[in-house]
């Protein structure tokens, strides 16, 4: 006789019917490993400013306790330490190995979309004036500012939708919809977005991260496009503001890792809006109790986000950004009770809430940097958000 089958085999879902089966209120998260759908509450994780990875690994030791056969962690947290966090162990979790795929996306009806950019345009030119100003007295070397676009529609947006165009349009991208309602919100709040930037992954042993950093918007023509491309690679002011980067996560993640490699040069990444610089570094994990979030929290904010030294870059950004971040620049993802998961930086996204969204876009600030080409960059990065909401491009 067959012994009996003591392991269940969990069903594997199809990355298509789990981007169809999302509904606002859920949690998706997709990249090229696969996709993540998670709905209802088993618990909340609660950890007011700080330690969050060990609140997650708490609820996890608790869900399986009490029964949970699959415990993950889902959410976002905000860009400041202080800020807001959305984190949960859901009730149910369902998994695809393959990425959302192709499959037919409506394309976005096209609302007559009121825009007010937040701060002036010309306002965000001047905030990267000061900073430059603070780069020449020697007081920073790198800080990254943002502005916001809001944008009101005539009707609710359909989030479920934008995100299928999100998937679609770039299924290289880690894309995600995360509830992040509030009290006093008057409709339910989605955080979503494409993120190309990979904070960190763990998968076993093994450790990635691939920090982006310094960008060239992306031309149609595709002469101009590969120049656009080679000129960044050459760059000697973007490679400067990538090496920030790249050097801050390698540093960081040295400390948790037994072996590390981190290539001498940057490569280049394309997104269907935008080039970056990337740098892909690899580990191996040497204490196999550090979680994803762990070493999230421990990358977190990289100079892709703020800036360097990171406490003054911190206050600049106070200084001279007129609007509180939340959960823009932070990290959205998932982890296990294995410790294994993957947290993506929070940049190429948007708020939705009822019929009102508001997109964030950041550039990095070095010596050389020029406002009018970061006020520029800023406006191409926000084309994600603005194609899949089919609005006009700025
Ligand atoms: C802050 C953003 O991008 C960061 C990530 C990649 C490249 C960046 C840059 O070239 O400035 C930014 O550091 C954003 O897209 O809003």
């Amino acid at each position: 006789m067959s012994p009996a089958v003591l392991v269940r085999p969990r069903p594997v879902h199809r990355g298509a019917d789990l981007l169809a089966a999302y509904l606002p209120g859920s949690f998706y998260y997709t990249s090229a490993h696969g996709s993540l759908l998670a709905d209802g509450v088993h618990a909340c994780v609660e950890a007011d400013g700080g330690d969050r990875a060990r609140a997650a690994a708490a609820a996890l030791a608790a869900a399986v306790r009490a029964g949970h056969d699959d415990p993950v962690v889902v959410g976002a947290i905000g860009f400041r330490q202080d800020g807001p966090a959305s984190l949960v162990v859901p009730a149910v979790v369902r998994r695809a190995c393959a990425p959302a795929g192709d499959g037919p996306t409506a394309p976005a009806a096209v609302p007559a979309w009121t825009v007010v950019p937040r701060p002036e345009p010309a306002r965000y030119a001047d905030a990267v004036r000061r900073a430059l100003e603070l780069i020449d007295g020697a007081e920073l070397d790198k800080v990254v500012l943002g502005r916001c676009l809001d944008l009101l529609s005539g009707s609710p947006v359909a989030v479920p939708a934008l995100l299928a165009r999100l998937v679609r349009a770039d299924p290289a991208a880690h894309a995600f919809a995360v509830d992040v309602s509030a009290p006093g919100d008057p409709a339910p709040r989605t955080l979503v977005g494409a993120s190309p930037e990979l904070l960190v992954s763990r998968r076993g042993t093994e450790v990635v991260a691939n920090p982006l950093a310094g960008s060239a918007p992306r031309v149609a023509d595709e002469a101009r496009d590969r120049g656009r491309r080679a000129a960044l690679l050459a760059s000697a002011k973007d490679r400067a503001e990538h090496a920030h980067v790249a050097a801050e996560v390698a540093r960081v993640l040295g400390r948790f890792c037994r072996e590390l490699h981190v290539p001498a040069e940057p490569t280049v990444i394309g997104t269907p809006t935008m080039w970056h610089l990337s740098t892909r570094i690899t580990g191996r994990i040497a204490d196999p109790a550090t979680s994803a979030l762990a070493l999230a929290e421990a990358l977190h904010p990289t100079p892709a986000v703020c800036g360097v030294p990171v406490d003054r870059a911190r206050d600049a950004i106070a200084d001279l950004e007129p609007l509180d971040r939340g959960y823009f620049t932070g990290l959205v993802g998932w982890t296990d009770r294995h410790g294994d998961g993957e947290w993506v930086v929070t940049i190429r996204c948007a708020e939705v809430c009822d019929a009102a969204v508001r997109l964030f876009a950041g550039a990095g600030i070095v010596a050389g940097s020029d406002p009018d080409a970061e006020l520029a960059e800023t406006g191409a990065k926000f084309r994600t958000l603005l194609r899949a909401l089919g609005a006009r491009e700025r």
